[in-house]
């Protein structure tokens, strides 16, 4: 199992930011989720920095589908971070959580009237528009209450990228945006003639997520300076901002081989440079959007074992007390993960057991045939790289209450969200 960030071992347990796993595994009972505070200040600053954040005023925004309780909104803020949102419920967090709202990015294929009057009301930087339904509404909302918004088109660049069917984005075929193949693109500037309170300002696109290889971006970088140049010749529309989305892939397992942040971002600046010197364009201001690359690998999640039972011949099925609740992705897409047992670090062996959730579904497999030391009932298993996309896609599946969830830093742990409780789980009802 690769160690990230702070992770260490110290006779033969594992710690992360200074506080070993077994310490949080009984003061805050498992499953739980464990974040290393500091990975996640080193993403963000490694990323403003090679960005140009300071430099060139480009902004990189947190994708907080990510993972977004307002301690993650606090952190960002000091981090001098902008936020992705997506929902108002994501608006919400941030809002309640003082996060600065011109530093807003409001994202979403199908922004509820709800959500788009909280947006206007909150005042959030820029509005993502990604289509006509919403154009109009915004445009509706902000007459009504007298002020103008700023907002990008999310437009389909037409790339495809490597990854897995689900969480691609930038393909023709997609839910998301304003197609340039159709002409959706031109129909929208053209809707725009008619409108005096939305203010386009810069356009948007996404490709996809979990991408390795830098030349889909490259290509992303020069639809998007072309068409810069395209709407200023055609429109007279100025664009200063370029927002390029997220989608850096990170390391699950040895299978994974990621990009570092600086190459990423050394090869998008470089390659705007080039792109807007080649077809006599200004080089704009841009911003991009990384959810996983800044969380994935600082968290991880601590799970008690529970039933071994050996299929002779077969397989050895060690079950957890958690599972496809508060990690869906290997349901979903298939993900792979390392794990260890925490306190049983430089022991492994080579015999192979499949790691299984306690849901009632064939399918709550969390790793098949995976290598670990000798395995007890009663022992910590530790996932790693559960940081995205895992307490943010969690569910009560089963009654199943969510994880606590803990931040560590130099030897402290500081609690993030409570365990859910039973009751918690019948708070709805009526
Ligand atoms: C519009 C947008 N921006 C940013 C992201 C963050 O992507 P990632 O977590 O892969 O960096 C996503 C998710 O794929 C997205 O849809
Ligand atoms: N939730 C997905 C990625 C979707 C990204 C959001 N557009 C994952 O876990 O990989």
């Amino acid at each position: 199992m690769k160690l990230h960030g702070s992770m260490e071992i110290r006779e033969n347990e594992l710690y992360i930011g200074g506080v070993g796993c077994r310490q949080i595994a009984s003061e805050y009972k498992t499953p739980v989720y464990v974040f290393d505070e500091q990975l996640i200040i080193d993403n963000c600053r490694e990323y403003r920095k090679y960005f140009k954040a300071e430099e060139n005023g480009n902004r990189v925004a947190y994708a907080g589908k990510a993972f977004l309780p307002s301690y993650m909104c606090r952190l960002m803020k000091e981090e001098k971070m902008c936020l992705d949102v997506v929902s108002g419920g994501e608006l919400y967090t941030a809002y309640k959580s003082g996060f600065p709202m011109e530093n807003v990015f409001f994202h979403g294929n199908n922004k509820t009237r709800e959500e788009v009057e909280m947006g206007v009301a909150y005042g959030v930087g820029k509005f993502v528009v990604d289509n006509f339904y919403e154009l109009d509404m915004l445009e509706e909302i902000c007459e009504r209450e007298n002020k103008v918004q700023e907002i990008y088109f999310r437009i389909t660049p037409g790339i495809e990228a490597h990854t897995h069917e689900y969480i691609k984005t930038g393909q023709i075929d997609s839910k998301f945006g304003f197609a340039l193949v159709n002409g959706d693109y031109y129909n929208a500037i053209e809707k725009l003639k008619e409108y005096d309170r939305v203010k386009l300002v810069g356009i948007h696109a996404h490709i996809g997520s979990q991408i390795f290889d830098i030349d889909p971006f490259l290509d992303e970088v020069d639809v998007m300076m072309n068409l810069v140049k395209e709407t200023k010749e055609k429109y007279g529309i100025e664009l200063t901002d370029v927002d390029l989305g997220g989608g850096i892939g990170v390391y699950y397992t040895d299978e994974d081989k990621p990009k570092a942040i600086k190459d990423f971002c050394e090869a998008i600046i470089e390659r705007t440079e080039k792109t807007c010197s080649e077809i006599g364009i200004d080089v704009p201001k841009l911003v991009i959007e990384p959810g996983r690359s800044v969380v994935a690998n600082a968290g991880s999640t601590l799970y008690t074992i529970g039933s071994i039972k050996e299929i002779k011949d077969v397989r050895v099925y060690v079950s957890v007390d958690g599972g496809m609740t508060d990690n869906i992705r290997p349901s979903l897409y298939h993900a792979g993960y390392e794990c260890s047992i925490v306190n049983k670090m430089n022991s492994n062996t080579d015999n192979k057991v499949t790691i299984a959730g306690k849901c009632c579904e064939s399918g709550d497999i969390l790793i098949s045939n995976v290598a670990v030391s000798e395995i007890e009932s009663g022992d910590t298993l530790i996932t790693t790289s559960t940081g995205a996309y895992g307490y943010s896609m969690s569910s009560n599946y089963n009654k199943i209450p969510k994880p606590a969830v803990v931040a560590v830093k130099d030897g402290k742990i500081t609690p993030v969200c409570r365990r859910q409780t039973f009751d918690d789980l019948m708070e709805l009802e009526l």
